[in-house]
């Protein structure tokens, strides 16, 4: 599996020229330089120490937790391309803690990721995220303010509620003496040793792709006709979930999500034909739980998977949930105009040309 290209500012995003860019590009090595500036930008700040490497190594780089314990600091901009493995096409960029930035580090930015450590006092931290929030603001009222309140796998569940009450409330607080009540900041307890970190970066991605709310009515409709539970549309590589239903999100639903997707790359790297492609269009995989659930797998394009869960009876009628598959793909390609995936890719685990031929319309 190949890496994110770090330090690195290629590709170009489409037809969404403020929005994120999806998909294959055939033509990145040709607009490298000229797309640079215009890539959609997350920046990550906080202090040092809070756990801004870690947490993009870990949700980009595939390192687990403990391989960042002994990171050392970052004293330059770290630039992440999201675009090479990925369907969402962003930039993530790694700012060093306690450096104030040029102004124009704001201009070009949908969103700041701020973190903080959760485990540590967070007084000087608050009065840098007042800071940094106002001055972002002024610069560029467009920005999303997503605040980290991490590490908190060293925290009681108690302890949690209270350290994101506190938090809320003094940085709320801090806005109001400058005049900002009305602006919005959005907090997520988080920590690299669970799903938490996926799941919070899922939820800001999301906040910046356009056409959630056409997605969640696909998924929606999906569900609903086909007897399923609960689906998750999931960019593969990274686990950020792009979307799903409009039901609540359950994190061990999540979590066993995540699980299935890590179970069927590594199936496929070993037993796929080739080694750099975990997927084509045929993949999918079906997993059968000892408490009477389904989890199935279908690949919706090399970059993207829909991972449903589903009572096994409803699992019965496979040849409709098939056909409304095929239908809800071809919708999300008619919103992205995704290419069709160049279909060189391994394995099938089980291949849809395998499945019961679904006749008629959708249920
Ligand atoms: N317990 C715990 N430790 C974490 C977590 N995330 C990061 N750390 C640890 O925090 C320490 C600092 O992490 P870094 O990622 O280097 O922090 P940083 O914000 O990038 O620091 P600078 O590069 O100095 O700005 C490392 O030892 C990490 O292992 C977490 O969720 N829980």
């Amino acid at each position: 599996m190949s890496s994110y290209s770090e330090d690195k500012v290629a590709g170009s995003f489409g037809s969404f020229p403020k929005g994120f860019g999806y998909g294959p590009d055939e033509n990145d090595t040709d607009t490298q330089a000229s797309s640079s500036e215009h890539k959609p930008r997350i920046l990550l700040m906080g202090l040092r120490r809070s756990g801004k490497s870690s947490i993009q190594k870990v949700v980009f780089h595939k390192v687990s937790p403990n391989e960042t314990l002994f990171l050392e600091s970052t004293n330059k901009i770290v630039k992440e391309d999201i675009t090479n493995c990925s369907f969402v096409k962003f930039q993530v960029w790694d700012l060093p803690g306690q450096i104030d930035f040029h102004d124009s580090i704001y201009e070009e930015c949908e969103a700041i990721i701020f973190v903080i450590d959760s485990q540590d006092e967070y007084m000087d931290a608050l009065a840098k995220l007042n800071a940094t929030v106002s001055k972002a603001h002024r610069i560029n009222p467009g920005i999303k303010f997503e605040v980290f309140i991490h590490k908190v796998d060293g925290l009681s569940d108690d302890h949690k509620i209270e350290a994101q009450r506190d938090i809320h409330h003094r940085a709320s607080d801090n806005l109001a003496e400058e005049g900002l009540e009305n602006l919005h900041l959005s907090f997520y307890l988080t920590s690299i040793y669970d799903h938490s970190i996926f799941e919070a970066f899922s939820k800001v991605v999301q906040k910046l792709i356009p056409q959630l709310p056409v997605m969640e009515n696909l998924l929606n409709i999906l569900i609903s006709n086909s007897g399923i539970e609960k689906a998750f549309l999931f960019d593969v590589i990274s686990k950020i979930y792009i979307a799903t239903d409009s039901s609540p999100v359950d994190m061990q639903t999540y979590e066993i999500c995540c699980d299935m997707i890590d179970v069927v790359i590594d199936m496929s790297h070993i037993y796929g034909v080739k080694d750099d492609a975990a997927f084509d269009t045929k993949s999918a995989s079906i997993i059968k739980l000892n408490n009477g659930t389904v989890m199935y797998l279908r690949e919706v394009n090399r970059y993207l998977a829909l991972v449903c869960i589903m009572r096994e009876d409803s699992f019965e009628k496979q040849g409709v949930i098939d056909y409304n598959f095929l239908c809800f793909r071809q919708a999300i390609q008619d919103v992205f105009e995704v290419k069709p995936c160049s279909g060189h890719a391994s394995m099938a685990l089980t291949s849809s040309s395998d499945f019961p031929q679904a006749n008629g319309a959708i249920k």
